[in-house]
């Protein structure tokens, strides 16, 4: 059977793929039949071909190599697939693997780096306000896996590159799609969000949020997700779905009112209000607001002093409070995904994002 569902590697799995092109030595006959099996079981599951004739040599040791790898997962595939290709970019350039810290990782719009028990995810495209794009969304997905699944580390933090913590969905993820195209790209967007949502209510350890600066849309919603929300006194919160013809999403329609009472959310989450990072700290999205210019030091302390404290018990910890309401966001976050994607078909959401960049052209 192929596959249906992302796998946990998906995003360094494709960036694998292209890496493989790029190599500038050819990889060895056995490596190649290695990395041959190993895409065929990640993308395809164990061999179930019949066995090519006693004559068609390059096709028996192909399927050799395949039925090699048994009943192994799809999954593991994926990652040894990283795993060889990674290796064998990293001895052609050297430069590129780990430095100070910092993951020899194929994550292209996000940087993720480990040090200190600290996992720090940074949304990386500064040009754009950190928008999400369709992959940005798949490689935070996939930090956060790694993250939760790696034992050096104890806490992991999110923040953004440049002036913006980030201005939400990329507008552009609903662009230049064929009308007859939008509901398999509505569909294809629920589930996405439906998995980026999860991985926030799931991830087991101590999630941080440093808000540099702006925060849009999906990026302010899923901080209500966090365990802290740190924003420099530059930061605002804005949530304009409704002007996008959208709606809610991120388990905002049920944290929200549950931090903020139904009337200061609806304020956000249906009429659009900016908040100030002040007003948001007084609304419970923002644990506490730190001066822009010490910004960095003052969240690294508070970071370095979360991430040497007992993991066990923090995790423990934090799976008591998650627990009480875990399946509610599961199933809020079922909820807004359904909602949304009747709204991305529809007029209203389809003329707002037109909208937006039409202005764009015109300035
Ligand atoms: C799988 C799908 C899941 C979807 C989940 C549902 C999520 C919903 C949301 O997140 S709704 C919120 C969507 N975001 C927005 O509506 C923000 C749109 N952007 C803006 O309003 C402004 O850009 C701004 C206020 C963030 C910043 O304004 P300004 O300081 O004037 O900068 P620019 O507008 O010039 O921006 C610079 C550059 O970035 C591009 N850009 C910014 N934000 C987005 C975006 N969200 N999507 C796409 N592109 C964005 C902007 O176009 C500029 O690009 P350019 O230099 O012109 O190429």
């Amino acid at each position: 059977m192929g596959r249906t569902a992302f796998g946990a590697h998906d995003a360094a799995f494709e960036a694998a793929k292209e890496r493989l092109n790029t190599l500038k030595e050819e990889p060895d006959n056995n490596v190649k039949l290695q990395i041959y099996a190993l895409f065929k079981q990640a993308t395809k599951g164990p061999c179930n071909t019949p066995k090519p004739g006693a004559f068609d040599f390059v096709g028996r040791a192909k399927w050799q190599a395949w039925s090699g790898l048994g009943d192994i997962s799809q999954d593991e595939a994926q990652k040894q697939y990283i795993d060889i290709i990674n290796g064998l970019a990293g001895e052609e350039s050297p430069a590129e693997t780990e430095q100070a810290g910092e993951e020899a990782s194929s994550y292209k719009e996000i940087k993720v780096t480990k040090e200190n028990k600290v996992c720090s995810i940074l949304l990386n495209r500064p040009a754009k306000k950190n928008a999400i794009t369709w992959l940005m969304y798949n490689e935070i997905v996939q930090a956060l896996d790694d993250a939760s699944k790696d034992d050096s580390v104890t806490v992991a933090v999110i923040t953004g590159a440049g002036d913006y913590y980030c201005s939400g969905n990329d507008l552009g993820n609903f662009m230049n799609i064929d009308p007859k195209d939008m509901p398999k790209m509505a569909r294809d967007g629920k589930e996405l969000l439906r998995r980026f949502v999860t991985a926030f209510i799931d991830f087991p350890k101590p999630l941080i949020g440093a808000v540099n600066g702006p925060a849009v849309g999906v990026s302010v919603t899923v901080l209500g997700l966090f365990d802290a929300v740190y924003a420099t006194d530059k930061a605002t919160f804005h949530t304009p779905f409704t002007e996008l013809g959208q709606s809610a999403e991120g388990c905002s329609s049920y944290v929200f009112p549950k931090l903020m009472g139904n009337t200061k959310a609806n304020e956000m989450l249906l009429f659009n209000k900016k908040l100030t990072a002040h007003e948001a700290c007084e609304r419970g999205l923002v644990t506490e607001v730190l001066p822009h210019d010490s910004f960095q030091k003052e969240v690294q302390t508070r970071v370095e002093y979360v991430a040497q404290l007992p993991p066990q018990s923090v995790r423990e910890g934090k799976k008591l409070v998650r627990d009480q309401e875990r399946e509610d966001l599961h199933k809020a976050n079922e909820k807004e995904c359904e909602v949304l994607e009747g709204r991305w078909l529809s007029e209203e959401c389809v003329r707002a994002i037109m909208s937006f960049f039409t202005k764009k052209a015109r300035l």
